[in-house]
């Protein structure tokens, strides 16, 4: 592996998984891999679980991690080619990539969507910019439309809780919010369990569609009732609008996920990638049951990032 940007990055997901799981049995078996080595972390947004766990898992590898906050301790980039810099960005991002590409030996970038432009987000350009300038190995920490550390630690979440040869429901329900987020963690989901053995069911109000792009020919249902019945895993996400782009749109019935709901369900295990508003998009009583993987999934998003850094330290450099 030689990026890690989405799940066409990887040549068997079966086998990454594998690994990642062997991995979580014996953390600090691979610890000589990034001997001398060093991970730039660069976050143009918030994180707790990207930034921790990534840290983690170079640690568990023997790398070095370097974690620059772009909007908080750094210069403020600009993303434009020919611009005359004479206003508030100090530094381009080409020259940034280059020179923690001097300093570094692998380079994480999270850059979320603007949720303004949607060309500029769905082309990718921070993130295409930055790879295309850095002169090492990039990790994606999340970019305008994927984010494919979480979907593989989703992905190790669900085989873990999976029988042999089964072939769940898995359903990834819409959830009520007060602000506009990003596609990027639906979409990414949706990729990745195209790869996996499973049946998905993508359910939201109307207006709420994701790029087809990424929901291929998985089921839209917009009765959220009918899409819980039978399922055997509940993944909650709340995602602004992707034709209407960016907009919050008016919905009637109450999308929250409630134990009432999920009655129908075949005992379904409940997903979300964190941070989650409680009681906004799913109850108390839910996040806190037993079937509940949440801090599972946090805990996978170690070895799904040890994985991808192995492999990369293995075949890249
Ligand atoms: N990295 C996981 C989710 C990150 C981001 N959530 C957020 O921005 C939540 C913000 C809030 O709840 O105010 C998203 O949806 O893409
Ligand atoms: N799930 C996730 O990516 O969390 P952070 O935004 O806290 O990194």
């Amino acid at each position: 592996m030689k990026r890690f940007f989405s799940v066409n990055d990887v040549p068997n997901l079966d086998n990454l998984i594998k690994q990642a799981r062997q991995l979580k049995q014996q953390p600090l078996a691979q610890q000589h891999l990034g001997k001398g080595k060093t991970i730039g972390l660069v976050f143009l947004n918030s994180s707790l679980r990207t930034r921790i766990s990534t840290v983690k898992a170079a640690q568990n590898l023997g790398l070095e991690s370097i974690v620059l906050n772009v909007t908080q301790d750094s210069w403020n980039w600009e993303f434009n080619d020919g611009t005359i810099m004479n206003g508030n960005t100090v530094e381009h991002i080409k020259d940034a990539a280059r020179v923690l590409s001097t300093y570094c030996d692998i380079i994480g970038i999270r850059c979320f969507a603007g949720l303004q432009d949607k060309a500029e987000d769905t082309s990718e350009k921070v993130y295409m910019l930055f790879e295309t300038y850095a002169t090492v190995p990039v990790i994606s920490l999340e970019s305008a439309t994927l984010h494919p550390l979480q979907s593989l630690a989703d992905c190790i979440s669900i085989a873990e809780h999976s029988a042999k040869n089964s072939f769940p429901k898995v359903v990834l329900s819409w959830a009520p919010h007060i602000k506009a987020l990003p596609q990027a963690v639906a979409n990414s989901f949706a990729q990745w369990m195209h790869k996996m053995p499973c049946e998905l069911v993508v359910t939201h109000p109307e207006g709420y569609e994701l790029d087809p792009k990424f929901t291929g020919n998985a089921a839209i249902e917009y009765n959220q009732q009918k899409a819980l019945e039978n399922a055997d895993f509940v993944y909650v996400k709340n995602w602004s609008s992707f034709n209407n782009y960016g907009k919050i749109l008016p919905v009637e019935e109450d999308w929250m996920l409630t134990n009432n709901k999920l009655r129908i369900s075949n005992n379904a295990k409940i997903m979300h990638c964190l941070p989650v508003r409680r009681n906004l998009e799913v109850s108390d009583e839910v996040l806190d049951s037993a079937n509940s993987l949440i801090y599972e999934q946090a805990n996978n998003r170690t070895y799904a990032a040890q994985v991808v850094l192995q492999n990369i330290l293995t075949h890249a450099t």
